[in-house]
Protein backbone atom coordinates (compact mmCIF):
# COMPACT_ATOMS: atom_id res chain seq x y z
CA UNK A 1 0.00 0.00 0.00
CA UNK A 2 1.63 3.10 -1.37
CA UNK A 3 1.99 5.35 1.65
CA UNK A 4 -0.07 8.65 1.32
CA UNK A 5 1.76 11.83 2.90
CA UNK A 6 -0.71 13.38 5.25
CA UNK A 7 1.42 16.29 6.37
CA UNK A 8 1.89 15.01 9.63
CA UNK A 9 5.34 14.06 10.41
CA UNK A 10 5.76 10.06 10.40
CA UNK A 11 4.32 8.21 12.21
CA UNK A 12 0.94 10.39 13.24
CA UNK A 13 -1.72 9.58 11.83
CA UNK A 14 -5.21 11.73 12.36
CA UNK A 15 -8.84 10.31 13.36
CA UNK A 16 -12.09 11.61 14.48
CA UNK A 17 -13.40 11.53 18.08
CA UNK A 18 -17.51 10.33 17.90
CA UNK A 19 -17.87 11.81 20.89
CA UNK A 20 -16.12 15.62 20.88
CA UNK A 21 -17.43 15.62 16.93
CA UNK A 22 -13.87 16.70 15.87
CA UNK A 23 -10.54 14.98 14.94
CA UNK A 24 -7.46 14.17 17.04
CA UNK A 25 -4.21 13.05 16.06
CA UNK A 26 -2.90 9.91 17.39
CA UNK A 27 0.72 8.65 17.14
CA UNK A 28 0.54 4.33 16.76
CA UNK A 29 4.33 3.89 18.37
CA UNK A 30 4.10 6.07 21.34
CA UNK A 31 -0.05 5.49 21.49
CA UNK A 32 0.27 9.21 22.43
CA UNK A 33 -3.04 10.90 21.62
CA UNK A 34 -3.65 14.73 21.37
CA UNK A 35 -5.40 17.34 19.80
CA UNK A 36 -3.02 19.54 18.55
CA UNK A 37 -1.65 18.96 15.08
CA UNK A 38 1.96 17.32 16.21
CA UNK A 39 5.13 19.75 15.94
CA UNK A 40 6.40 19.93 12.34
CA UNK A 41 3.06 19.51 10.73
CA UNK A 42 2.60 20.72 7.17
CA UNK A 43 -0.87 22.18 7.83
CA UNK A 44 -1.60 22.97 4.16
CA UNK A 45 -0.73 19.56 3.02
CA UNK A 46 -2.94 18.24 6.03
CA UNK A 47 -5.81 20.37 5.04
CA UNK A 48 -5.70 19.04 1.33
CA UNK A 49 -5.36 15.58 2.73
CA UNK A 50 -8.34 15.31 4.94
CA UNK A 51 -10.31 16.93 1.94
CA UNK A 52 -9.23 13.98 -0.27
CA UNK A 53 -9.48 11.69 2.86
CA UNK A 54 -12.75 12.38 4.75
CA UNK A 55 -12.37 10.97 8.35
CA UNK A 56 -16.35 10.56 8.41
CA UNK A 57 -19.09 10.95 5.66
CA UNK A 58 -23.06 11.19 5.99
CA UNK A 59 -24.90 9.02 3.47
CA UNK A 60 -28.63 7.86 2.78
CA UNK A 61 -29.31 4.37 2.21
CA UNK A 62 -31.68 2.18 1.26
CA UNK A 63 -32.22 -1.41 2.56
CA UNK A 64 -33.41 -4.69 0.80
CA UNK A 65 -33.10 -7.22 3.48
CA UNK A 66 -33.88 -10.62 2.90
CA UNK A 67 -34.18 -14.53 3.81
CA UNK A 68 -30.41 -15.05 4.46
CA UNK A 69 -30.09 -11.45 6.21
CA UNK A 70 -28.33 -11.41 9.64
CA UNK A 71 -32.39 -10.20 11.12
CA UNK A 72 -35.00 -10.90 8.26
CA UNK A 73 -37.78 -8.52 9.94
CA UNK A 74 -38.30 -4.85 9.81
CA UNK A 75 -41.24 -2.26 10.03
CA UNK A 76 -42.52 -3.66 6.57
CA UNK A 77 -42.44 -7.29 7.88
CA UNK A 78 -42.13 -9.90 10.82
CA UNK A 79 -40.56 -12.34 8.55
CA UNK A 80 -38.69 -11.69 5.51
CA UNK A 81 -38.78 -14.21 3.30
CA UNK A 82 -38.11 -13.01 -0.32
CA UNK A 83 -34.64 -14.36 -1.61
CA UNK A 84 -31.37 -12.18 -1.79
CA UNK A 85 -31.75 -12.56 -5.97
CA UNK A 86 -35.06 -11.22 -5.76
CA UNK A 87 -34.02 -8.44 -3.48
CA UNK A 88 -31.42 -7.47 -5.85
CA UNK A 89 -34.38 -6.83 -8.67
CA UNK A 90 -36.03 -4.59 -6.53
CA UNK A 91 -32.96 -2.55 -5.91
CA UNK A 92 -32.88 -2.78 -9.45
CA UNK A 93 -35.97 -1.30 -9.73
CA UNK A 94 -35.07 1.68 -7.18
CA UNK A 95 -31.97 2.44 -9.64
CA UNK A 96 -34.55 2.82 -12.46
CA UNK A 97 -36.90 5.27 -10.60
CA UNK A 98 -33.67 7.03 -9.19
CA UNK A 99 -32.76 7.45 -12.72
CA UNK A 100 -35.76 8.50 -13.57
CA UNK A 101 -35.21 11.34 -11.04
CA UNK A 102 -37.77 10.29 -8.11
CA UNK A 103 -35.51 11.22 -4.89
CA UNK A 104 -33.44 9.03 -2.93
CA UNK A 105 -35.77 9.78 0.51
CA UNK A 106 -38.92 9.32 -0.94
CA UNK A 107 -37.59 5.83 -2.22
CA UNK A 108 -35.78 4.85 0.85
CA UNK A 109 -39.24 5.96 2.91
CA UNK A 110 -41.32 3.89 0.92
CA UNK A 111 -39.22 0.70 0.91
CA UNK A 112 -35.95 0.74 2.97
CA UNK A 113 -35.65 -2.58 5.58
CA UNK A 114 -33.34 -0.28 7.77
CA UNK A 115 -34.95 1.83 10.90
CA UNK A 116 -33.74 5.04 9.03
CA UNK A 117 -36.35 4.47 6.40
CA UNK A 118 -38.60 7.34 8.37
CA UNK A 119 -35.14 9.73 7.44
CA UNK A 120 -35.22 9.24 4.09
CA UNK A 121 -32.20 6.44 4.94
CA UNK A 122 -30.30 9.29 6.51
CA UNK A 123 -28.05 7.35 8.51
CA UNK A 124 -26.21 10.59 9.90
CA UNK A 125 -22.21 11.12 9.70
CA UNK A 126 -19.92 8.02 10.50
CA UNK A 127 -16.10 7.15 10.93
CA UNK A 128 -14.46 4.23 9.84
CA UNK A 129 -15.16 1.18 12.43
CA UNK A 130 -18.84 2.22 12.62
CA UNK A 131 -20.58 0.28 9.85
CA UNK A 132 -19.59 -3.07 8.47
CA UNK A 133 -16.82 -3.04 6.25
CA UNK A 134 -18.34 -3.32 2.93
CA UNK A 135 -20.86 -0.83 3.52
CA UNK A 136 -18.00 1.12 5.33
CA UNK A 137 -15.59 0.71 1.95
CA UNK A 138 -18.59 1.83 -0.65
CA UNK A 139 -19.41 4.96 1.11
CA UNK A 140 -15.66 6.42 1.83
CA UNK A 141 -15.23 5.97 -2.39
CA UNK A 142 -18.25 7.53 -3.03
CA UNK A 143 -17.75 11.69 -4.10
CA UNK A 144 -20.77 14.10 -2.73
CA UNK A 145 -23.90 13.51 -4.42
CA UNK A 146 -23.18 10.27 -5.76
CA UNK A 147 -25.04 7.02 -5.56
CA UNK A 148 -23.15 3.20 -5.16
CA UNK A 149 -24.43 0.55 -7.40
CA UNK A 150 -25.60 -2.63 -5.22
CA UNK A 151 -23.59 -2.92 -1.98
CA UNK A 152 -24.25 -6.39 0.34
CA UNK A 153 -23.60 -7.07 4.26
CA UNK A 154 -24.93 -9.10 6.41
CA UNK A 155 -27.92 -7.03 7.00
CA UNK A 156 -28.85 -7.37 2.96
CA UNK A 157 -28.33 -5.04 0.27
CA UNK A 158 -28.12 -1.91 -0.04
CA UNK A 159 -27.72 1.30 -2.21
CA UNK A 160 -25.95 4.05 -0.76
CA UNK A 161 -26.03 8.13 -1.29
CA UNK A 162 -23.43 10.17 -0.01
CA UNK A 163 -24.68 13.15 1.02
CA UNK A 164 -21.91 14.76 3.37
O1 LIG B 1 -28.24 -0.92 11.71
C1 LIG B 1 -29.24 -0.25 11.53
N1 LIG B 1 -30.40 -0.76 11.12
C2 LIG B 1 -30.56 -2.20 10.84
C3 LIG B 1 -30.33 -2.47 9.35
C4 LIG B 1 -29.03 -1.93 8.84
N2 LIG B 1 -27.94 -2.66 8.61
C5 LIG B 1 -26.98 -1.83 8.14
C6 LIG B 1 -25.65 -2.05 7.74
C7 LIG B 1 -24.87 -0.97 7.31
C8 LIG B 1 -25.41 0.31 7.28
C9 LIG B 1 -26.73 0.54 7.67
C10 LIG B 1 -27.52 -0.53 8.11
N3 LIG B 1 -28.80 -0.63 8.56
C11 LIG B 1 -31.99 -2.63 11.14
O2 LIG B 1 -32.85 -1.71 11.24
O3 LIG B 1 -32.22 -3.85 11.20
C12 LIG B 1 -29.21 1.21 11.69
C13 LIG B 1 -30.29 2.05 11.80
C14 LIG B 1 -29.91 3.42 11.95
C15 LIG B 1 -30.77 4.52 12.09
C16 LIG B 1 -30.24 5.81 12.18
C17 LIG B 1 -28.85 6.00 12.15
C18 LIG B 1 -27.99 4.91 12.03
C19 LIG B 1 -28.54 3.63 11.93
S1 LIG B 1 -27.73 2.08 11.75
Amino acid sequence: MSEVFNGLPAPWTVRYSKSKKREYFFNPETKASQWEEPEGTDHGLLKQYLAEHPLRVRCLHILCKHSGSRRPASHRSEHITISKAEAIDELQELQKRLESGESFESLAKERSDCSSYKRGGDLGFFGKGEMQSSFEKAAFALKVGETSGIVETESGVHLIKRVQ
